[in-house]
């Protein structure tokens, strides 16, 4: 591989990869490029009555042209270094002004939350940029919203226990994708059966990816006596997106499977069409815990022993590549959100990048949880998560009742054969 104009630098037999999100190019340095650095540890050796650039044109007295012409030619770029430092308010406010008054671009680096919300209050004139974990991620949203996110990871940290699972996870490893799918039918056809007999509801939660498309192995004669109108679904974890976009996890499983049963409409939770429609995740995780609560006391959603979170009768969930399950992904503190039902995500590292998700603690008081996984690309995971690699979130997974892992071949082939 060779870079265009760089002759000199050529790789051979690299596996190369990118990841989403990285942004690869080559820097270099322009031949009118001056750097100039002017640090505030020399405020002893300014006068009073003297401007940086009276200072500057003090040490190099040849400068051509006025105070003006001389302040042009300090750049239109400026790289600011906790800048607050040593600064009292009074000139903090001044720097804000000129910092907001500035034409040229700016890289402000600090961490006075004051200073960066007056400079960063226009989203069109300023981004933020987080340092963090010896990475720079951009912020999508304005300098409140990632406070409030910060908020949001603090108070979850806080209520983070540590993890017990409630049942030991169980699998069974089947020839193909298509007899996982028809196993997961029958399982879900016989806990359908028991619950609408026992309780008069089923409450089942479904997720995305191709768990829509098995689904469809329900619509057999063999299953024909299902009681749908009894069915009650709900989502494990949405995509932000309208409702009839062809992203939407309520869209392509009406189109796929909900459209061909009698359960009725108002039995099938969607998100709430407005947030959907706007792309506002916080809000529509908002409604849909509402929404939960609102069921858990008409009775139709049991509650779980002494902690009251909401227990679903079944839960059908599917993992990625990287071991998320429903929208809580790796290194991500959604994971550890204790104390909400259901909560949101915009940066998801699957697309769409807007999310809701139920939290850990809803997903495990469920009575039975039911995570189907098929295909080579998942095997790495799947042998983490039988080795209990808990920064996996699918490692989480537990039940009241039973947790069980359905595998195709290929999903379980990097299983080691003890277990
Ligand atoms: O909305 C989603 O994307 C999902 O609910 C997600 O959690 C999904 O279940 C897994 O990513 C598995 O997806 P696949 O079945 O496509 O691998």
């Amino acid at each position: 591989m060779v870079y265009p104009e760089r002759l000199d630098f050529k790789l051979s037999d690299a596996d190369l990869g990118i990841d989403m999100g990285t942004r690869v190019g080559e820097v270099r340095r322009s031949q009118t490029l001056r750097i100039g650095r002017y640090s505030q540890h020399f405020v002893n050796q300014l006068k009073m009555e003297e401007t940086p650039v009276h200072y500057l044109l003090r040490l190099h007295p040849d400068q051509e042209g006025d105070q003006k012409a001389v302040r042009a030619k300090l750049g239109k770029f400026g790289l600011q270094d906790e800048p607050k430092n040593h600064l009292d308010m009074q000139t903090i406010d001044a720097l804000a002004d000129a910092l907001d008054g500035f034409k040229g671009g700016v890289v402000l680096v600090s961490h006075d939350s004051r200073l960066i919300s007056r400079v960063c209050q226009d989203e069109e004139k300023s981004e933020i940029w987080v340092v963090k974990d010896g990475t720079v991620t951009f912020f999508q949203g304005t300098f409140e919203e990632y406070k409030e996110e910060l908020k949001r990871e603090i108070k979850a940290e806080n209520h983070m226990a540590s993890y017990s699972a409630n049942t030991k996870r169980e699998k069974k490893v089947f020839d193909t994708e298509d007899d996982v799918a028809k196993a997961m039918a029958e399982y879900t056809f016989n806990l359908s059966k028991k619950f609408c007999k026992k309780r008069g509801y089923f409450t089942i939660v479904l997720s995305g990816g191709d768990l829509v498309l098995w689904l469809k192995k329900l619509l057999v004669p063999e299953y024909a006596d299902t009681e749908w109108s009894k069915w009650h679904v709900f989502w494990v974890d949405e995509r932000v997106v309208p409702l009839d976009d062809k992203d939407s996890n309520y869209k392509q499983t009406l189109d796929s499977f909900l459209s061909e049963v009698p359960i009725p409409t108002s039995n099938i939770y969607a998100i709430d069409q407005n947030c959907a429609a706007l792309g506002d995740a916080k809000g529509a995780a908002i409604l849909y815990e509402e929404c939960i609560k609102r069921l858990v006391n008409q009775n139709i959603i049991r509650t779980y022993k002494s902690s009251g979170f909401p227990q679903f009768d079944l839960q059908l969930l599917g993992m990625g590549p990287d071991g998320h399950m429903a929208s809580l992904f790796p290194g991500h503190y959604q994971i550890k959100e204790k104390a909400s039902l259901v909560t949101y995500i915009t940066n998801s590292p699957k697309l769409p990048p807007k999310r809701i998700t139920f939290t850990l603690p809803v997903i495990n008081c469920a009575s039975y949880n039911l995570m189907a996984v098929c295909g080579e690309a998942q095997a790495d995971a799947v042998a983490k998560v039988f080795n209990d690699d808990f920064n996996l979130p699918s490692a989480r997974l537990s039940a009241d009742t039973q947790a069980i892992w359905y595998l195709d071949k290929a999903a379980a082939s990097e299983l080691p054969k003890c277990l």
